[in-house]
Formats: C-alpha cells, sequence, structure tokens
C-alpha cells in the first residue's frame, strides 16, 4: 500500500520553477493560501534535499489560520543525510521522517563513513528511513510512510524529485500554478527534470479535471492516468 500522492508545484509561463539562482517566489497570495489548505487536509508533505538546501522550508501550515496539529508529517528524500540539523526541517512545528539511501548504513559494506555519521546525528532529531538501495528507493519509502499512517501525501518538488517521482508512477494527482511570468535559462529548474523519457510513446499520460484563474496566476488540476 502506498499514500495517494498529490504533486504541487508552482511554475512560470515558460515551466521554471526557480531561476538559475535558486529564487522561486512564484505564486500570488492567494495561490499561497490554496496550498496551505491542501497541506492542513494531508497527512504528509515531501521534498527532495535540493529544495531543502535551496529553500529552508518549514512545510508548515503558516499562511492561513491553524493550530500546531494542523501540521502535516515533513518527509525528505536525502540520499546522502546532507540536512542541515539548524534547518527549520528540524524545528519542532511537526514530526520529520527523512528517508536515506543505504550508503548511510554501517552495515553496508558500501557505506560512507560521513554519511554514516551525519545519518546518526540527524536520527536525534527526526526518524530515519534507511532505503537498501541508493538513491532511496522511492516505492520502498511510500510503502514505509504508509505504515507510518501517511495515506495522504503532498509532493512539493524540486525538479528531480519530481521526475523520480512520476516515472515510478507514484503520483496520483498534478496541481499547477501557473504564474504570468516568464524567466528563460537553460539552467533554471523547470517543473520536471531528472533524465527524461527517451521517447514520447513513454510519456505520462494526465486528464485535465478542473482549471480556473486565481489572483493573478491560473491553476490546472489533472489527474494521472495509469
Ligand atoms: N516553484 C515550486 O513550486 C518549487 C520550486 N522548487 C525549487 O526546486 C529546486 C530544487 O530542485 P532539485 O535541485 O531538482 O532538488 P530536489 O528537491 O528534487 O532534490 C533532489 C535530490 O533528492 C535526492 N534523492 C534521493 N533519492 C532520490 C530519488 N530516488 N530520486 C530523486 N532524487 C532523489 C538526491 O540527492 C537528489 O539530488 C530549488 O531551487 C527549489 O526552490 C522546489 C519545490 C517547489
Ligand atoms: N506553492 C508554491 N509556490 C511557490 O512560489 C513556491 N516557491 C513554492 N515552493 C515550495 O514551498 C516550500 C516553502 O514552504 P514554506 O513556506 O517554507 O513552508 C518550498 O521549499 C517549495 O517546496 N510553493
Amino acid at each position: 500500500m502506498k499514500p495517494y500522492v498529490i504533486l504541487n508545484v508552482a511554475m512560470t509561463l515558460d515551466g521554471k520553477i526557480a531561476t538559475k539562482t535558486g529564487s522561486s517566489e512564484i505564486s500570488g497570495k492567494e495561490d499561497l493560501e490554496r496550498v496551505h489548505e491542501i497541506r492542513k487536509e494531508v497527512d504528509g508533505i515531501m521534498v527532495g534535499i535540493g529544495t531543502v538546501l535551496a529553500d529552508d522550508p518549514r512545510l508548515s501550515v503558516h499562511k492561513i489560520k491553524a493550530k500546531k496539529e494542523d501540521n502535516p508529517i515533513r518527509v525528505v528524500v536525502d540520499n546522502k543525510a546532507r540536512t542541515p540539523l539548524n534547518f527549520r526541517i528540524l524545528n519542532d512545528d511537526a514530526e520529520t521522517i527523512i528517508g536515506v539511501s543505504s550508503i548511510c548504513d554501517e552495515n553496508n559494506p558500501n557505506c560512507d563513513m560521513d554519511a554514516v555519521n551525519r545519518a546518526k546525528e540527524l536520527s536525534k532529531k527526526a526518524n530515519l528511513f534507511y532505503s537498501s538501495e541508493e538513491p532511496v528507493d522511492l516505492v520502498e519509502f511510500m510503502e514505509y510512510l504508509y505504515t507510518k499512517g501517511i495515506k495522504t501525501l503532498m509532493l512539493e518538488g524540486g525538479s528531480t524529485l519530481n521526475f523520480s517521482m512520476i516515472s515510478d508512477n507514484l503520483i496520483d494527482e498534478v496541481k499547477i500554478c501557473i504564474a504570468p511570468m516568464i524567466v528563460g535559462g537553460k539552467d533554471s529548474k523547470t517543473f520536471f527534470d531528472g533524465d527524461g523519457f527517451d521517447n514520447m510513446k513513454d510519456a505520462v499520460q494526465l486528464k485535465l479535471e478542473k482549471s480556473y484563474p486565481l489572483g493573478k496566476d491560473f491553476i490546472m488540476e489533472y489527474k494521472v492516468l495509469k
């Protein structure tokens, strides 16, 4: 069993989710409130370590009225246990689960002792899941999250993790905020990066369920066809 996964992202009209320098303030106020309403509803929010390092996110419900109990469990996919101990993702706003790879496991002959030691330190502040693979096996990780009570999970980026999740067929819904902005840049992060598929026939197929303007932005909501 796996959580029901909703991918939410804010992108510019030209499909970028951050500039080449990592600047990513894209959504308008109304969109941020929409996202925080979803955060309040779901059991967990997940991001990749690239997003943690770029944004130092809180991943709590803080743009709308909410109580501490409304905060979902925060989840990070972090191969080498690089989450900095002083980052907000480890504060006491909510529980945090960090998925690390097999190189953090001291019983693995190919482990990296620096990563093993960082993971040990992290385990004092968060619950660690040790994947049997490198990078983190996302199918295995989703099954683990489900056993931890995460039945609904919002994925909030970034580009690399988004592609791994969709190519592993783990995403059920996609919600996109398109802002009327263009930033360009071949090195700017797009909605989905990763390796990409070689052939269009392999493209993931989706069905548009809903679309509407929201403040200055435009929202599109899709179901992933399985
Ligand atoms: N506009 C928006 O809605 C959002 C924008 N962003 C932006 O995206 C950028 C970060 O994106 P990325 O650098 O692509 O980082 P990312 O957040 O996708 O993290 C990628 C990292 O996750 C780890 N990982 C472990 N196992 C993995 C697996 N099986 N598959 C994929 N990754 C795995 C790897 O260390 C990998 O480098 C930041 O600039 C951030 O601001 C992030 C979230 C939302
Ligand atoms: N919905 C949305 N709109 C944007 O313009 C964004 N840049 C993001 N980014 C995501 O939200 C995280 C920050 O969350 P906190 O406010 O710190 O709780 C960031 O890390 C991205 O995952 N989202």
